[in-house]
């Protein structure tokens, strides 16, 4: 019905106007846990079955590490490696864009998984400045897991995954960030 009547208006109304009233508000599901509960797993699961896209906050800061034109890689190489959260402004560009890209190529693809983010409540505000009324948030998934099992999964992922933060250290940090900034975040959903 709505289509057919934009269909109908199409010719008056200028082509952006039209397309924006097609393109839907992005919807999110936030996807907690520390490092190894399983979120990526999972996530990949559910885009198997369900009209999810993934967008893993991790992945996107390491692809702009990687970029060689990035003024950031050094920043992001750094934070993650310490386990430590990179400046929320970084991280909230790089969903944003994805998300935006995303959909200019399928606006069907307008469901999101957005994997380890918020990781704590100055990112969770950062979401709010640039993204209130610009997307939904349904819920959080929260994967809860010992800081035993996250560790031990992440040292075996570290054999074969590359990432310099699949160590001892680097991964007690993360825990230790995680186990007091995420708290707060849970009880907000
Ligand atoms: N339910 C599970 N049981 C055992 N191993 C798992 C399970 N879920 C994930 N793993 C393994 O643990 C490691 C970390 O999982 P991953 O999904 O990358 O976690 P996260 O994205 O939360 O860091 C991977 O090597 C994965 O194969
Ligand atoms: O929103 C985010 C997501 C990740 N990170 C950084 O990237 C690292 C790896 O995050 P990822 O979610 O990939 O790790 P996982 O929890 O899956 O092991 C974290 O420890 C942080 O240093 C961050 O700063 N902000």
């Amino acid at each position: 019905m709505i289509f057919h009547l934009l269909s109908r208006l199409s010719a008056k109304v200028p082509s952006v106007v039209y397309r924006a009233a097609l393109i839907m508000k992005p919807q999110v599901v936030f996807v907690l846990g520390g490092p190894g509960a399983g979120k990526g797993t999972q996530c990949t699961r559910i885009v198997e079955n369900y009209s999810y896209t993934h967008l893993s906050a991790g992945d996107l800061l390491r692809a702009e590490r990687s970029r060689e034109a990035s003024e950031f890689g050094q920043l992001i190489d750094s934070y993650i490696k310490d386990g430590k959260i990179v400046p929320v402004e970084i991280t909230i560009n790089l969903l944003r864009k994805a998300m935006e890209e995303t959909m200019e190529m399928d606006e069907k693809k307008f469901r999101f998984l957005i994997d380890g983010f918020p990781r704590n409540e100055d990112n969770l505000q950062g979401w709010t400045t640039v993204m209130e009324g610009k997307a939904n948030v349904k819920f959080v998934l929260f994967f809860d897991c010992t800081s035993e099992v996250c560790i031990d999964r992440c040292l075996e992922r570290g054999k074969s995954s590359g990432r310099t933060d699949d160590n001892r250290a680097s991964l007690e940090k993360s825990l230790a960030v995680c186990t007091c900034d995420c708290d707060p975040i849970l009880g907000l959903f």
